[in-house]
């Protein structure tokens, strides 16, 4: 596991964007896994901004999501395929059909899931980007007495409804379910860049990155990766050193 501390959050965003870049570069069919949240916006605009100099085209990527409220159309400014749209898809030139994200609208969970999971299975991601919950969730794999490898649907905890709340007019709009990859999907990915800022997830980080690998914090499934980078920015990276 890499683990980098950045100084300043910008500097956190060009180095993520970077590696985004020099992947593209070099496999221009890349798959990449995406990720939501307030967490990876900076990277988008940094990843965009590489696209508006020329250094960096998405015409032959495929994108897979990693999780999507059930209930909220891509229309719903709330929903994660309207935050995808706006953070990054519509302004680069990926062609909308190489896009993807599981369908919050579908009429039949389960089918939706083994849809998602074929996908997944038959495109492993080279690059999978994730954000962390405060309770160590990852996508939306909520910490549990046991985790499911494919995409399932999550019942979500009230600690997570409440801190994703913010972004809702009220906590009753929250959805109380969601689609997510599951933990399976996300350790396939070649290389795992785990992304977190702020003080307020400083504890979880020592815990995820340097705890016992358990089920209760999901995130620590990643130690047992081959290729995890790990992007920091001081406050999150506190309590490492
Ligand atoms: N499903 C998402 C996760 O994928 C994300 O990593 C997490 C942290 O979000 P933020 O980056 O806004 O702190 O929140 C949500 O629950």
């Amino acid at each position: 596991m890499e683990i980098k501390i950045f100084e300043t959050s910008e500097q956190l965003d060009s180095y993520a964007a970077e590696l985004f870049t020099q992947l593209l570069n070099e496999k221009p069919n890349a798959v990449l896994g995406l990720a939501t949240g307030s967490t990876p916006i900076g990277i988008y605009d940094k990843i965009v901004e590489n696209f508006n100099h020329n250094k960096v085209s998405f015409s032959g990527a495929t994108t897979y999501n990693l999780d999507e409220y059930v209930g909220l159309t891509p229309e719903n400014d709330q929903s994660y395929a309207y935050y995808m749209n706006r953070h990054l898809f519509s302004r680069i030139d990926i062609p909308s059909s190489q896009t993807h994200l599981p369908n919050g609208m579908a009429e039949n969970p389960e089918e939706e899931c083994t849809r998602y999971d074929a996908l997944l299975n038959a495109h492993p991601a080279d690059i999978q980007l994730l954000g962390l919950g405060h309770n160590g969730h990852i996508g939306f794999n909520e910490p549990d007495g046991e985790l499911s490898a494919g995409t399932h649907v999550v019942k979500l905890k009230e600690e997570t409804r409440e801190a994703n709340a913010r972004f809702f007019a009220s906590m009753d709009e929250v959805p109380k379910e969601a689609y997510t990859m599951g933990v399976g999907s996300i350790l396939k990915a070649n290389t795992i860049l785990l992304v977190v800022r702020g003080s307020d997830k400083a504890r979880i980080v020592k815990e995820a990155l340097t705890g016992p690998i358990t089920t209760q914090v999901p995130a620590s499934l990643l130690q047992t990766h081959p290729r995890v980078i790990v992007l920091l920015d001081r406050e999150a990276g506190r309590m490492l050193e």
